[in-house]
């Protein structure tokens, strides 16, 4: 299967209204791996992450996949802080992209099913996804996206208001994804999180970015005095 990756950020811009969002970005990502986005509130990451799914064209510079763009949108998917569920069953909302995508029906359920179990919704199968707790439906918008294989994912402060138990469930079923060689890029204001995932690391500062490297190197010798007030948790601004 062709890889869509690398993505490449040159000269990368967000603006709305003129006010700069975030960049400018040049940054690589490589086939491998998970890349963790940090910084404070405020300072770009969820631009950033819109910016390079194409969820936002850049205002300046590009984002470029190894394909053309048009190739991507099926091999690659976003997770959201606050999932949007469907009015359906939690089997619906799981099979439906499937089925939109061509996949018949009794493997759109299989499917369906089997990823269900994977992030612990098996008995949930037949509930209306809506009423399900924040930590179901996030489980049950992860699994949504992991459904379709993507070669890559973003995640958007994925576990958030979650609790302890379900932020681990996420995280099990994230290191399984990138074990089986999902591309994952995600931000999290969790440092223990970042630093049990990340292969590398990003970090924001006012929309530019600040370091752009391996984890260990990143949490071992921070790059900067802002970085090291950041992973002590101090107030960075
Ligand atoms: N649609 C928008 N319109 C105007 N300003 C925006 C919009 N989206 C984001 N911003 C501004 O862009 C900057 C970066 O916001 P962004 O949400 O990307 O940061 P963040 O690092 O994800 O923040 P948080 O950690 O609070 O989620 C902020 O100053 C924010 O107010």
């Amino acid at each position: 299967m062709t890889s869509i990756l690398p993505l490449r950020a040159e000269g990368a811009e967000l603006r709305f209204r003129g006010k700069l969002l975030v960049g400018p970005v040049d940054v690589s990502l490589g086939a491998k791996g998970v890349t963790i986005v940090l910084g404070p509130n405020g300072s770009g990451k969820t631009s950033l992450l819109r910016m390079l799914h194409g969820l936002e064209c850049p205002s300046a510079g590009q984002v470029r996949w190894a394909v053309p763009m048009h190739e991507t949108f099926e091999k690659q998917a976003f997770v959201f802080q606050s999932p949007i569920m469907m009015r359906r069953t939690v089997r619906d909302n799981l099979a439906y992209p499937l089925r939109l995508s061509g996949v018949a029906r009794a493997e759109a359920r299989d499917r369906a099913d089997h990823w269900a179990a994977r992030v612990g919704l098996q008995d949930a199968l037949d509930r209306q996804a809506t009423v399900l707790s924040g930590g179901e439906q996030q489980k049950l918008a992860l699994a949504r996206a992991l459904i379709r294989d993507p070669q890559v994912l973003f995640l958007d402060e994925p576990c958030a208001s979650l609790d302890g138990r379900a932020t681990r469930e996420i995280e099990e079923t994230l290191v399984a994804a990138a074990a089986a060689g999902t591309r994952l890029v995600m931000s999290t204001h969790d440092m223990g999180q970042a630093r049990r995932l990340a292969d590398e690391v990003l970090f924001l500062l006012h929309g530019k970015v600040q370091a752009f490297g391996p984890a260990r190197a990143f949490f071992d010798h921070p790059p900067s005095a802002q970085a090291r007030a950041f992973i002590k948790g101090d107030i960075v601004e």
